[in-house]
């Protein structure tokens, strides 16, 4: 999807609202805005295009049952004003979606199911099968589980990966601004709304700089991540007024509303795209200047020869990052090798591992199967 006439033919949509726009300035559930959402997704259905909601809300609804004015510090009772508002989230979209004859589903994700691959295929496969059956899926983060080292940390990442897992042609973040800035409007009134952008473009990580608001967690830092995770697998982004009546029909019909971000890049295979969205990263290999150029080829395994130094402690099978000397992040990919073993077979010839190691293993470090460039 490459401009808005191209969202006409979407076939499959992941739309993410945001705590911005889904409460009533954090006095609970803004009820009329999620009946208005769910009348446009069901006529979305009607036209036979498949939509996921990625859906923020739970810690704002859960504060407001809960009676407290602020939100809470400690993780503890954020996670448990996520469950109890998680409650009312999904009430909210059952009874809408109710009332236009669709069923909902529950899904609850942690990081770990999407770093791990088997569980990562379960998510696809259970999905696929609620969409298959015009099944709504409502996905939110799993925040009861999550601490900071399973979260995916924000719903604009976790829709990106959603989309990714479904190669869906289309994201849409629903938020309390009008799109895309050229710097955060609610501290420059003179700010620009960008209209059509390409999503590699280096101008936007200037522009998103800023902050998030009261409610939401990743401001426009977390959107912009997004969109060009989801570019990898040629999907587009819409960041848009989530208030905006008719909003979701409107975009899909090609109207100017928001920013629309048009991916660059080819789309990569599922496996590669699974191995970027993978964020659980062990550690970093740090090649020299010709195996850092000679990756940057596509194709091109990474052999022993290439690699000057490593860093961290990993497996053989787990994830690294590739860096050259000057430490910029090149590639990630999955190693034949640990740490300990990469060490002893650094800038060495592949055919002397055996006598360095011990062993007949791979002669490369990590195959060009295994690995995606950045
Ligand atoms: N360049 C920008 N353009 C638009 N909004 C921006 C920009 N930079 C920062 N922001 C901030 O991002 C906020 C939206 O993100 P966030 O509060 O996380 O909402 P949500 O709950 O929808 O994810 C906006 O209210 C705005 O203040
Ligand atoms: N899982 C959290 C979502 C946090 C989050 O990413 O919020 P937002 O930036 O508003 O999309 C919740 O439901 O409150």
């Amino acid at each position: 999807m490459k401009s808005r006439v191209d969202l006409k033919r979407a076939k499959c949509c992941v739309i993410k609202i945001g705590s911005a726009v889904l409460t009533n300035n954090g006095q609970g559930l803004n009820r009329s805005a999620i009946n208005h959402w769910v009348a446009q997704i069901s006529q979305l259905k009607a036209r036979g295009i498949d939509v996921i909601i990625v859906s923020s809300g739970s810690v704002a609804e859960g504060m407001v049952r809960l009676g407290w004015s602020a939100r809470p510090h400690a993780l503890q009772e954020l996670q448990a004003a996520a469950s109890v508002g998680q409650m009312g989230l999904i009430q909210a979209y059952e009874q809408s979606f109710q009332a236009e004859g669709y069923k909902t589903a529950q899904v609850l994700l942690t990081h770990d199911d999407l770093a791990n691959r088997t569980r990562y295929l379960n998510a696809r496969a259970t999905i696929k099968t609620l969409l298959d059956f015009s099944v709504v899926p409502i996905i939110n983060e799993n925040d009861v589980v999550a601490n900071e080292e399973l979260r995916v940390g924000d719903n604009d990442t976790l829709a990106a990966i959603i989309a990714n897992l479904m190669s869906a042609d289309l994201l849409m973040i629903l938020t309390d601004q009008d799109g895309f800035f050229d710097s955060d409007p609610r501290v420059n009134s003179a700010a620009a709304l960008l209209n059509e952008v390409g999503v590699d473009e280096e101008f936007l990580d200037q522009a998103a700089s800023g902050g998030s608001g009261t409610l939401g967690r990743g401001g426009m830092q977390t959107k912009l991540t997004a969109a060009r995770i989801a570019s990898r697998s040629g999907t587009a982004t819409i960041i848009a007024p989530g208030l905006r009546q008719n909003v979701i029909l409107s975009l899909i019909d090609g109207q100017a509303i928001g920013t629309l971000l048009i991916p660059n890049e080819a789309p990569v295979s599922a496996r590669k795209r699974w191995l970027t969205a993978h964020l659980d990263v062990k550690g970093r290999v740090v090649l020299d200047v010709g195996a850092a150029q000679a990756i940057k080829r596509s194709g091109v395994s990474l052999l022993p020869i290439g690699v000057v130094a490593v860093n961290g402690e990993f497996a053989r099978g787990e994830l690294v990052v590739c860096v050259n000397e000057s430490s910029e992040e090149l590639a990630r990919g999955l190693v034949n090798y640990s740490s300990t073993d990469i060490d002893k077979i650094k800038q060495n010839n592949s055919s002397e591992i055996e006598r360095l190691l011990g062993y007949v293993g791979e002669s490369e470090v990590i195959h060009r199967d295994n690995l995606v460039l950045l």
